[in-house]
């Protein structure tokens, strides 16, 4: 049997059962952080999508849910220029807002969100992010949450794509350089 996805995989980094685990330790602590405050997930489209998905019902408080559509990658590069493909349903003024995030990167991404979010006038913005790869770090920037920090590879699965593909991955996983360069 053939397993295509699979065979693109250099290394699991992550298996879905430390992700599993990691995820159930950001969502107590959110839950001790923000006791007795209304809180605010901002989530950032797409590939944030699996990590919302098991961080909200690991946080055991009252919370809402809203969604913004971002891009900027083609295939493993940022091209420098985000895209907002989707804006926020609701208003954040006067909430206090924790924006959940994939993976910091270049950290291109974020700083945009940050800067446009803050315009909105929020009670507080925290960042959560399941993945941190600060090698490629254009300017400082930094997450209050972070789940693992990783080298400097290209990373899919659990929502992360290479060129929209391989979100649906369960772990974490390199992506095989021969995938994306072609064979050497
Ligand atoms: O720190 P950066 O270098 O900006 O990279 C991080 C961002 O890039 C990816 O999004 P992408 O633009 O690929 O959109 P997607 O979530 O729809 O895949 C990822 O989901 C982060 O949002
Ligand atoms: O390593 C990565 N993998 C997938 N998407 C990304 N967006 C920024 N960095 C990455
Ligand atoms: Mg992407």
């Amino acid at each position: 049997m053939s397993h295509p996805m699979h065979d693109d995989i250099q290394e699991v980094l992550y298996t879905q059962e430390q992700i599993q685990q990691r995820v159930r330790e950001l969502g107590a602590q959110l839950t001790e952080d923000y006791a007795g405050r209304d809180l605010h997930l901002v989530t950032i489209l797409k590939g944030s999508l699996p990590f919302l998905a098991d961080l909200m019902r690991a946080i055991d408080l009252p919370l809402t849910v809203d969604l913004m559509g971002v891009s900027s990658y083609a295939g493993i590069h940022s091209t420098g220029e985000v895209r907002v493909t989707m804006d926020l349903d609701e208003t954040i003024e006067g909430r206090h807002v924790v924006i959940v995030e994939d993976i910091i990167d270049t950290g291109n991404t974020l700083s945009y969100v940050l800067r446009n979010l803050r315009q909105r006038a929020p009670a507080s913005v925290k960042i959560v992010t399941f993945l941190d790869k600060p090698a490629r770090r254009g300017s400082p920037l930094e997450a209050d949450y972070v789940g693992f920090t990783i080298p400097d590879d290209f990373v899919i699965g659990y929502g992360l794509d290479w060129n929209q593909r391989y979100r649906n991955l369960p772990y974490i996983g390199i992506l095989k350089r021969d995938v994306y360069a072609g064979p050497l």
